[in-house]
């Protein structure tokens, strides 16, 4: 996926401001503050916004898509699961994440972490080009980290664009792009990502950390 130019307005305001990137092949983390243009970045990629300029090319695969937020008070969770057009391997991914006992309860009783599963079980199964609005959020530690194995044994059949908060996730990135008020500010490996930067990006002092080979992100307090 190459992006070139992209840019997304609401009103007057700029969310999105002649953004570029090439997507390569594995697990490419987006990063940025609140409201720096993240899920607007996904949706528009996705389709579900018109950009106001710019260019999207897709080279081949299907894009799927796993929303921060999904409402539907009459839907029940395997409906939710098979919606739409595509199509997909839905039994292997709610088996991986043991979702099963959730199929047949209505979607909107679910816990926020059991809904989140759900749809990341649903853009894993369908797509090979797979886009992520904070998967992590809700889900607890020991699905968090069965997640990141999943997405890791599918990195080189996958491509995979994921908005998170938690920065221990560089640990598991091949590239990160770091936005800031819709403008990329970083791009790259995510052993070049510095202090400097992020403490710049997120208006806070931030620590860089190496423990154990791992690089971790803490607040200078
Ligand atoms: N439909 C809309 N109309 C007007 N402004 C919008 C709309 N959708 C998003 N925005 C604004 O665009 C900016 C980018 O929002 P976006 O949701 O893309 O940020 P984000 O990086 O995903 O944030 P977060 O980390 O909080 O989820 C924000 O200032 C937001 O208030």
């Amino acid at each position: 996926m190459m992006v070139k130019g992209l840019r997304v307005k609401f009103g007057d305001k700029v969310v999105i401001d002649e953004l570029s990137f090439e997507l390569k092949k594995g697990v490419t983390l987006l990063l940025g503050p609140n409201g720096s243009g993240k899920t607007t970045l996904l949706r528009t990629l996705i389709g579900m916004i018109k950009p106001d300029g710019g260019e999207l090319f897709l080279e081949r695969g299907i894009l799927s898509y796993s929303p921060s937020e999904f409402f539907s008070p009459q839907m029940k969770t395997y409906e939710v699961l098979t919606a739409g057009k595509r199509k997909g391997d839905y039994d292997k991914y709610v088996k991986l994440l043991g979702i099963e006992r959730l199929l047949e309860r209505d979607f909107y009783t679910l816990s926020s972490g059991e809904k989140r599963l759900v749809l990341v079980a649903k853009a894993l199964s369908e797509g090979n080009l797979v886009l992520m609005d904070e998967p992590f959020s809700y889900v607890d530690f020991a699905n968090k980290y069965k997640l990141v194995q999943i997405i890791n044994q599918l990195r080189d059949e996958k491509q995979f664009l994921i908005a998170v908060h938690e920065l221990e996730m560089v640990n598991y990135a091949d590239e990160v792009i770091v936005l800031n008020r819709g403008r990329v500010n970083f791009k790259g490996r995510p052993e070049l990502l510095t202090e400097e930067l992020l403490s710049s990006v997120y208006n806070f002092k931030v620590r860089k950390l190496k423990v154990g080979g791992m690089t971790f992100f803490t607040p200078d307090l």
